[in-house]
């Protein structure tokens, strides 16, 4: 059973199945989504976020990533697993972006890589996918900019930055990307842009009419309560069922009904009462002496 391939991606689109992608950062959450069939997942650098509780996707590094990786790749060895090649890890030379993301492919099992940026980084998406590393684009609000774009807003909401949005969408397709994630952009524009391309469009707050949707594993199953993104859907309220259940534990441990009989082990009663005997003396002695 190998890996699902980006042109398998590119089949669903022609079938017009939908891809339904999620973020993952560790084993268990791959194994999960894995086993729900979801065919994407995305070690996303939200990790910086969602995981470790920091402001913004900029501090994750690219060994925080091949970290993450690797857990993932062992918890969905049938999914394709797309790894993000974080802040600065692509942008000071082609040369560099080279050689993180062959490091990337090559410690980690991933089956792609993703990179932020439109018709500004295409002569890298080129090499990159020349060099045998499938890329994925990713368009609109870009979170590794977030303090050149303030903060996360909708992009493409007049006409000059929606044709710069689809002129960036062609031209990553051209450089041989084999998807693009489309992030906080009008339905129109994700509409038309999802038209126009023949590889698949993965939307995040664009909107009903891309190929494919990808959600943030925490903010689906409410695991990240910080604040609620208007793109998501809680399908679960994990952390409020784990906060009840951690308190219960809790009152178990201070009345004493954690641990039970269950989660111990007893010695044969012979051996206890030999015990029991042989402590009877010791203690009488530690008392006396
Ligand atoms: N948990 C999480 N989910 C994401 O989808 C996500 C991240 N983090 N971090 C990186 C970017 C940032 N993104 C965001 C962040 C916030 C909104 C948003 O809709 N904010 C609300 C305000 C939320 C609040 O403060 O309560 C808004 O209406 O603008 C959208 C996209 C998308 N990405
Ligand atoms: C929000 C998704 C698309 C992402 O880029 C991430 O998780 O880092």
């Amino acid at each position: 059973m190998h890996p699902i391939t980006p042109s398998r991606l590119a089949a669903m689109k022609d079938k017009g199945e939908r891809i339904a992608a999620l973020t993952a950062y560790d084993y268990t959450a791959a194994q999960m989504c894995e086993a729900a069939g979801i065919p994407v997942i995305l070690v996303g650098d939200t990790l910086g976020m969602v995981v470790r509780g920091e402001a913004s996707t900029l501090a994750v590094t690219l060994d925080d990533v091949i970290y993450h990786s690797r857990m993932v790749r062992r918890g969905a060895p049938h999914a394709l697993v797309i790894a993000d090649l974080p802040f600065m890890t692509y942008r000071i030379s082609v040369e560099d972006a080279l050689r993180n993301a062959g490091r990337l492919m090559q410690t980690t099992g991933v089956g792609g890589v993703k990179l932020e940026g439109g018709s500004e980084i295409t002569e890298t998406v080129a090499r990159l996918v020349q060099a045998g590393i499938p890329v994925c684009g990713h368009l609109g609000y870009t979170p590794q900019s977030t303090h050149t774009l303030g903060g996360a807003r909708v992009q493409g909401r007049n006409l000059d930055a929606a044709v710069q949005l689809i002129g960036d969408a062609k031209a990553l397709e051209a450089a041989g990307a084999f998807a693009v994630v489309l992030e906080l952009v009008p339905t129109e524009i994700a509409a038309a842009i999802s038209r126009q391309l023949d590889i698949p469009t993965i939307g995040i707050g664009a909107g009903p009419d891309c190929d494919g949707e990808i959600q943030v594993f925490h903010d689906l199953f409410g695991l990240f309560t910080d604040f609620q993104p208007r793109h998501t859907r809680r399908y679960l309220n994990v952390a409020e069922d784990i906060t009840g259940a951690a308190r219960q534990f809790k009152a178990d441990v201070a009345d004493r009904r954690f641990p039970g009989d269950e989660q111990s082990s007893a010695l044969k009663p012979e051996l206890s009462a030999r015990l029991s005997e042989y402590l009877g003396q010791t203690e009488s002695l530690a008392v006396e002496g």
